[in-house]
């Protein structure tokens, strides 16, 4: 016989009936499966808990399951059943149609860091209909969404992410997971980079109630820049993303508490999610890009950038190249100004940072949270999407949209800085520096805690920078960036920014009194971006950058050799697009552009050729006789190149943009903070601050078992 399931509205009565603070959701007579046998006992599921008492008058045992770390509830044929594996929890409970047993699942707390395991527990009850009830309920309590309506996720599987494992912990974690909790999906193997972007730009996403990506934090980037790039893309900015780290960095994911890929399969299945800041990067040039990790300039962007020639040593050159950089210490002249996000940020920056310029030829405003929208895209996805021409209706009229992915705060800020044109609401600290981290997250990666204050929702970019430390001072603090605190370290300043703009002069020096600043011409948003002479840098690092625009290697720059002709950052950018070439970009239109006749032009990244075959916009410029502009392209962003940003000096495909750091007068960058602009799936036991950060447990540790069972799994403890 096959038992009747409530409908939905019957769950939603029966849950609405009990919605009192506290008040039990469903009660009934329900026994155990356990080692010890059959227990009998009382079953009652709370707002947030299932609770099992034992009915007998030698021991009263007690389990109690948070519903944080439960992730489904099933049918189970009569017997014992206990799982060690999400895999085979999956193959045997899913082919029971009636039962009178059912087994929920549990993600297991993750301790010190370790693989997170499934834990299964079967109970039986009197009558099937019984049971179908408690199996309603209990979805229910895991995610109302899919009871409610569809639900239906899009997952891109990026298969050379990280190991090139992505696959593998596809099949054997995430599927099975993603069964048990009755999470409908549909799976797109990435072809190529851009494949993701292109997608996102051009198709049809009303069918999907969430994007994931099964990847490092590039594919998200991708996903990210292409969504954006809808001219429908308000439409869809509630959309959750998610990720489920099977990447290199995976710093996202660290900032939201799934480190394992176990853990983000849970938190997809619940489906919750919160707003994520994203930051608008514009170049002088008028190129707009948007990340959610970081902006980068000095130490360790020169890391990431020099360091992608030693991806044979795994995440581990960072480490080693970030040595070679500091016993070598390089000094980066520029200014850094910033529009604070706290009314007392001076303090913090300490005695470098002076005020702004006294005119205010563009008409700055400090919106508080409030105005910006903030609070109000916290409110969930239930907010209305809202269209980025027009501003909020209840906004005050000079109050730009928070939704808008135009800046508003630096709109009318010409680059590079004009003397005198911030309004003295901004703050500018003049270099050298040794580096600036501006970052939307704690973790940049697995193992790099930039900023453990940084949060992923509270509309501002933290900016970590040093000036003219010595190698000595910032030694502890790349040292120490895997532990809270670190940075106390001396030398090292913090400030929490609206928005900031990085203003390179061109000159990267091992001397720090050769850092001086260089005053520099303005140049028009889409001007011409050939580079104008300035001083050449001495670097010890110097091969890459003292190639000629003809591309023949050259020698390090003597230091006292006389200023020439800055290096056109198509030279620049070979390291990353050999390797992209080599290691990542396999396309198609990689290996033809390796034919090209200049030997310093790079071939266009694969992003357009990628998705040529869905795509009629591709295709049509599949076409065109004319053959593709041979621009180089840093890393082969796919937004970078449809933004025709190929001498860009912003560059980076992993949600990380990274400042060249010799950038002249193109190497200026406005950043600005868009609060909340879209969400993020986060795990239900994410930390109250919305992020997790070094050292800090849970606020609502996930603990499935409590009272006097035993914390091994499927063994009962009795007596003391
Ligand atoms: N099928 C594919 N073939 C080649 N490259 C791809 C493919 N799919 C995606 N890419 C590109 O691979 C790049 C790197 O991917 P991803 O971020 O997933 O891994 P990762 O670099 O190892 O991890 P992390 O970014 O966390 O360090 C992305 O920028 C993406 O554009």
């Amino acid at each position: 016989m096959h038992q009747t399931m409530p409908g939905a509205q019957d769950i939603i009565d029966i849950v609405a009936a009990n919605s009192a603070q506290g008040a039990p959701i469903m009660k009934c007579n329900a026994a155990l499966y356990s080692s010890q046998g059959v227990l009998d006992g009382l079953l009652t599921l709370f707002h947030d808990r299932l609770v099992w008492n034992e009915l007998s008058d030698r021991t009263s045992n007690m389990l109690t399951i948070s519903t944080d770390v439960l992730f489904g509830a099933t049918l189970s044929p009569p017997g014992k059943y206990k799982f060690r594996s999400f895999e085979a929890a999956a193959a045997a409970n899913l082919r029971v149609e009636a039962s009178t047993h059912f087994t929920v699942y549990t993600i297991t707390a993750h301790e010190n860091g370790r693989r997170p395991l499934c834990d299964t527990w079967t109970f039986i009850v009197g009558s099937e209909e019984e049971c179908a009830t408690w199996l309603s309920l209990l979805r229910f309590a895991i995610n109302p969404a899919p009871i409610k309506g569809d639900t239906n996720a899009l997952v891109f599987l990026n298969p050379v992410s990280g190991k090139r494992k992505s696959l593998a912990i596809f099949e054997s974690v995430v599927k099975p997971i993603l069964a048990i909790g009755a999470t409908k999906y549909t799976l797109k193997i990435t072809e190529s980079a851009g494949y993701a972007s292109e997608f996102m730009r051009t198709q049809d996403l009303s069918p999907y109630s969430a994007i994931v990506v099964v990847s490092g934090d590039g594919l998200l980037h991708e996903v990210l820049n292409g969504l954006l790039r809808r001219p429908d893309w308000a439409t869809y900015r509630n959309i959750p993303l998610g990720i489920i780290p099977t990447g290199t960095g995976n710093g996202l994911a660290r900032s939201l508490d799934v480190t394992w890929p176990e853990q983000a399969a849970v938190a997809l299945v619940k489906a919750q999610s919160q707003p994520i800041d994203i930051m608008s990067t514009t170049l002088a040039n008028g190129a707009v890009n948007h990340c959610f990790l970081s902006v980068t300039w000095g130490l360790l962007a020169d890391v990431d950038i020099e360091s992608e020639s030693m991806r044979w040593a795994g995440s581990a050159r960072l480490d080693l190249y970030a040595t070679v950089r500091m016993l070598n210490l390089r000094y980066y002249g520029g200014r850094l100004h910033y529009l604070p996000a706290d009314a007392d940020a001076d303090s913090s920056a300490g005695a470098s940072a002076s005020s702004g310029g006294e005119g205010a030829a563009a008409e700055i405003q400090q919106l508080s949270l409030a105005e910006t929208g903030l609070e109000a895209a916290s409110q969930g996805a239930d907010m209305p999407p809202s269209d980025p021409a027009l501003p909020p209706a209840d906004a005050p009229a000079r109050v730009q949209p928070a939704a808008s992915l135009h800046p508003t705060l630096t709109a009318g800020v010409a680059l590079p800085v004009a003397k005198g044109s911030l309004s003295p609401r901004w703050r500018t600290i003049e270099g050298p520096f040794v580096q600036v981290i501006a970052t939307n997250v704690p973790w940049l990666s697995a193992d790099f805690l930039a900023c453990s204050r940084a949060r992923i929702t509270d509309g501002a970019v933290d900016l970590v920078y040093s000036t003219a430390v010595t190698k000595w001072q910032i030694f502890p603090y790349l040292a120490a960036s895997a532990r809270e605190d670190h940075m106390n370290t001396k030398g090292v300043k913090h400030v929490r920014a609206r928005a900031f703009i990085i203003e390179p002069t061109g000159l990267r020096t091992t001397s720090r009194s050769d850092a001086s600043i260089q005053e520099v011409q303005p140049q028009r948003a889409g001007a011409s971006s050939s580079p104008s002479p300035s001083p050449r840098p001495r670097s010890l690092f110097g091969s890459r950058r003292s190639k000629t625009p003809g591309g023949s290697s050259g020698t390090a720059t003597p230091p006292d050799t006389p200023p020439q002709v800055p290096v056109p950052v198509r030279v620049r950018s070979q390291v990353y697009t050999a390797y992209h070439q080599q290691t990542i970009g396999r396309s198609a239109a990689a290996a033809a552009a390796a034919d090209l006749p200049n030997g310093d032009a790079e071939p266009r990244p694969p992003a357009q050729a990628a998705f040529s075959a869905r795509s009629e916009t591709a295709a049509a410029a599949a076409q065109s006789p004319s053959p593709a502009p041979a621009v180089p392209v840093a890393r082969a962003s796919p937004a970078e190149a449809e933004a025709g940003a190929g001498e860009c000096r912003l560059v980076g495909s992993d949600g990380h943009l990274v400042l060249d750091g010799e950038a002249a007068e193109l190497g200026a960058v406005k950043v600005e903070c868009l609060p909340g602009l879209l969400r993020v799936i986060c795990p239900p036991w994410l930390n109250e601050g919305r992020t997790a950060h070094a050292g800090a447990a849970p606020a609502k540790a996930p603990e499935p078992i409590a009272g006097t069972l035993s914390r091994e799994r499927s063994m009962l403890s009795f007596g003391a």
